[in-house]
């Protein structure tokens, strides 16, 4: 079976394990929490946000290899707090690049030439578990492409511009079913995420070269790949506004039985 296994293709077997690396996408700057420093060198219960998303992939046993991708200017603190938290599995530290999709694509081309998964995981989720890494690399055993994601708990709308210039108005109710709400880590055998991102890349309408997740590249320009969804959890939460940083260290102090 090659690696760009296509949607009509038979479940297939697993194929052996590959070698897999934890990608940690740090390159933002955390405009909308609007700190002076970029957000995922908070410090939540003791340790930076970074450290927490790096520490996931570090104590994880599936995990090979950790690559970081940092803010510009940022990567020596970054090998600070790795060399603090006595983190083994990190090989590189680079820069990211101005938007998340151009970071991910300097983890690819850092990845070059290389036979191995990729779980591309914000730095701003600070609280994946274990169970998910496992989950996740156990997928791409199976399945050339893996989404991880919650059931949406909120009935999502789609808007239009009114017709007589009224703003944006519900255009349609999805039916809420289908609805899932992406998480990361979004997880590929290299090759197919490689082979998605060159194509966006040549692509002139991949305009400004923006896309909000890995896997929206991946159904864009790989649509044969079947993205096969993880099971996330509401624990593996974003930092994305103020709110966020109190919901984080929350949970942190809860542990990890809120759940189920
Ligand atoms: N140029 C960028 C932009 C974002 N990210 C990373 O992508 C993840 C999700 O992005 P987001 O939450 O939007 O982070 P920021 O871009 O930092 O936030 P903001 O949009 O508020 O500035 C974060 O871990 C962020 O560091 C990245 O690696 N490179
Ligand atoms: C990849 C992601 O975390 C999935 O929910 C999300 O799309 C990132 O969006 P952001 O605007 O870069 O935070």
């Amino acid at each position: 079976m090659t690696s760009l296994e296509p949607a009509s293709s038979a479940p297939a077997s697993p194929e052996p394990r590959r070698r897999s690396v934890g990608v940690v996408l740090a390159g933002g700057v955390g405009q909308r929490v609007g700190r002076d420093t970029p957000k995922q060198l908070i410090e939540i219960g003791g340790r930076t946000i970074i450290e927490h998303a790096i520490a996931a992939f570090d104590g994880a046993p599936e995990i090979d290899e950790v690559l970081v991708l940092m803010t510009p200017g940022f990567t020596g603190e970054v090998e600070r707090l790795v060399a603090r938290s006595g983190f083994t599995k990190v090989g590189r530290v680079l820069e990211g690049g101005a938007s998340r999709t151009e970071t991910t694509w300097r983890a690819l081309r850092a990845l070059d030439g290389q036979d191995c998964d990729v779980l591309l995981h914000d730095a701003a989720r600070p609280l994946l578990e274990p169970r998910i890494i496992t989950d996740c690399v156990a997928a791409l055993r199976v399945h050339p492409a893996v989404e991880v994601a919650i059931p949406s708990s909120d009935t999502v709308v789609v808007t239009a511009p009114g017709p007589r210039g009224e703003g944006e108005i519900v255009s349609e109710v999805p039916d809420r079913a289908r609805i899932w709400r992406a998480q990361t880590p979004q997880c590929f055998r290299l090759p197919v995420i490689r082979e998605a991102y060159e194509r966006a890349f040549a692509d002139p309408a991949f305009a400004g070269r923006q896309a909000t997740d890995d896997c929206g590249v991946v159904l864009r320009y790989l649509p044969d790949v079947p993205i096969r969804i993880v099971p996330g959890s509401e624990r593996n939460m974003k930092v994305t506004h103020p709110v966020d940083v109190l919901v984080a260290e929350t949970l942190l102090a809860a542990g990890a039985g809120l759940e189920e």
